[in-house]
């Protein structure tokens, strides 16, 4: 699959994610449920936007420490501050983050937002490549846990991979939790 048409898919997901969306409560539900064995590990989320579904009820219920990704540049891995719920800061491409007073820690489980997946834990992206890169590095160092969250309607067949993707490891949607069979 060449670049244009990567882009094309992305492009066409993303329209698909604002006309769908899907069930808060399913989605809740689900990452609540997911979420209960990892009970006091560092926890990392996001703030949605453009029609992501939002971790941020589970991550509250969460019995442990939270942190939000941070862009630092183009083309580097995220670094992850802890957020108590505090005001945040904006960044870059519509993101916000808590202010760089705030401790970076590593996380040990990560809420991986992303545009369409699969069931064998392919996902695609914003295109910048900062999970598949921030993944590559936390997993050479440790056991590190990557959920992706979506709208079930956010489901293709099949998404394209290349060398540098980093699989998910399970995938909650509003309608249920799907393990990956590798
Ligand atoms: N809520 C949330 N936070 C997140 C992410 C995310 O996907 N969702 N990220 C996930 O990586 C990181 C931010 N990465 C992002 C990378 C690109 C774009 C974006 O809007 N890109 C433009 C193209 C920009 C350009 O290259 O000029 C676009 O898609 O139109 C957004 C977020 C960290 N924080
Ligand atoms: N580990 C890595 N090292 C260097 N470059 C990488 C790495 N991972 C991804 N990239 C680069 O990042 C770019 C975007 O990758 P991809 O299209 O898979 O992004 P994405 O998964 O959609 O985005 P994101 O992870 O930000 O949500 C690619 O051009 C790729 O070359």
């Amino acid at each position: 699959m060449s670049a244009a048409q990567k882009a094309a898919l992305r492009a066409e997901a993303l329209a698909a994610r604002l006309r769908h969306g899907g069930d808060p409560a399913g989605i809740t539900g689900h990452l609540t449920q997911a979420l209960a064995p990892h009970r006091g590990r560092v926890l990392s989320g996001y703030r949605p936007m453009r029609g992501e579904a939002d971790p941020l009820p589970a991550m509250q219920a969460h019995d442990g420490p939270l942190c939000l990704p941070v862009v630092t540049g183009r083309a580097v891995p995220l670094i992850f501050r802890a957020w108590r719920g505090g005001p945040l800061d904006p960044g870059p491409f519509g993101t916000w983050h808590p202010p760089e007073s705030a401790p970076v820690l590593t996380p040990e489980v990560l809420i991986v937002p992303l545009a369409a997946f699969d069931r064998a834990g392919n996902r695609i992206g914003y295109g910048g490549g900062y999970y598949d890169r921030t993944l590559q590095i936390l997993r050479a160092a440790g056991p590190v846990v990557a959920i992706g969250l979506a709208f079930a309607s956010q489901e293709l067949p099949q998404v394209p991979t290349e060398e540098f993707d980093q699989p998910l490891d399970l995938i909650v949607t509003d309608a249920g939790i799907v393990l990956p069979a590798h």
